[in-house]
């Protein structure tokens, strides 16, 4: 048979890796063609692609960061309107079944075209960790290494002078990246979109926490956190042609805040796509690679609407409707553990 392949929303380490896998089992298991979009759905209205093969070339592309296939946004109106062309370019290219790797939007879309009757195995991705109805998504344990390196090097820094540090990673809905990396670091208070902050709060814990003679102040902030109405307002950014909030900086509005009121010097860091970028970890290459395999395997006994997902230590099927309903944020119990270490 004859699959397509597309990579969309942000990049994420290990995608590649699920392109060689699903590759490699459905040349190697099946016999079947593998088609790979450009450029996510925009690929797919443009009829824009490359065949790949179980070669050498696609054998190497385990370890290597983002995306042969490249990766894009389109507007979802524009998306869902161009339904006719999308049929339009699978049955020219003889595509038999199509496996979208992407995180919620992506998966939202690929729900929509099964719903149409597109034949769809989606695989999640993101950094963020942010999809239902699977444990992880790979990606996720990269960005938590990248970020908690990073957090380390800041404690001896912030310590060296006595100051306060705002760490801003990613996480726009969910903060699991710094729920993860703050533990991971012994930060002295994380913030995340789940839980908006009080500032009054924020600065009494840094004061406590110089007047006992501690030397510095590490503040782990996701993105997507937002300061309680009355406590701060943050200067609006609107949102992007793709229906996305812009964000304006929380950390460093945050950290001058704090520098106005208490009087402590503050220094802010925006960790940004390199959270994203570079090669893999070893336990996101095994991830991805076994959702690329297992992808391939549903796509051939014809398991069509679902989303490849780990449960346990097991890659299992659910549905994509399921995992699209709702987005998986940071539960009140996995906050209060982090809670324990702030201050
Ligand atoms: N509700 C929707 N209906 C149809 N298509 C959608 C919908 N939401 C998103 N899409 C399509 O999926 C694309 C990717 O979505 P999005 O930009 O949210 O990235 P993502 O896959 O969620 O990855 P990321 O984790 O980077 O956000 C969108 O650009 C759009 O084309
Ligand atoms: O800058 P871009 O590529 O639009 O994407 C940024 C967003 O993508 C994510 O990394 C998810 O992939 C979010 O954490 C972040 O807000
Ligand atoms: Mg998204």
């Amino acid at each position: 048979m004859r699959i397509g392949i597309l990579t969309g929303g942000g990049d994420c380490p290990g995608l590649n890796a699920v392109i060689r896998a699903v590759v490699r089992t459905a040349e190697g298991r099946y016999g079947s063609t593998v088609v790979g979009f450009r450029d996510g759905w925009r690929g797919l209205l443009e009829d824009r692609k490359i065949k790949l093969a179980d070669d050498e070339r696609t054998d190497r592309i385990l370890t290597r960061g983002g995306t042969i296939l490249g990766t894009a946004r389109v507007n979802p109106d524009k998306l869902r309107a161009g339904l006719d062309q999308i049929r339009r370019t699978l049955d020219d290219n003889g595509i038999e079944a199509l496996v979208p790797i992407g995180g919620e939007g992506t998966l939202t879309a690929a729900n929509w075209l099964s719903e149409a009757g597109v034949p769809v195995v989606g695989v999640p991705k993101t950094i963020d960790n942010d999809i239902d109805c699977t444990d992880v998504t790979f990606g996720f344990d990269t960005a938590l290494s990248v970020a908690s390196d990073a957090i380390d090097r800041l404690h001896t820094t912030a310590e060296s002078h006595q100051r306060v540090m705002l760490v801003e990673v990613m996480g726009r809905h969910a903060g699991w990246i710094a729920l993860g990396s703050g533990l991971a670091t012994g930060a002295h208070l994380t913030l995340v979109p789940e839980v908006p902050f009080d500032v009054g709060e924020v600065c009494d814990m840094i004061k406590k926490r110089f007047q006992r003679g501690d030397s510095h102040f590490i503040c782990v902030v996701a993105e997507g956190a937002t300061p309680i109405p009355e406590s701060m307002t943050l200067r609006e950014g609107g949102i992007d042609e793709f229906g996305h909030k812009i964000f304006t900086g929380v950390a460093q509005q945050l950290g001058e805040e704090i520098a106005r009121r208490i009087g402590k010097e503050t220094r802010t860091t925006v960790l940004g796509h390199v959270q994203r970028g570079g090669t893999p970890t070893p336990h996101d290459r095994v991830l991805a690679t076994r959702f690329g395999v297992h992808a391939a395997d549903a796509v051939h006994r014809g398991d069509f609407g679902q989303m490849v997902a780990l449960h346990g230590t097991a890659i299992e099927l659910v549905s994509l409707a399921d995992a699209t309903r709702r987005l998986k944020t940071v539960p009140p119990e996995r906050y209060a553990e982090a809670a324990a270490f702030f201050g």
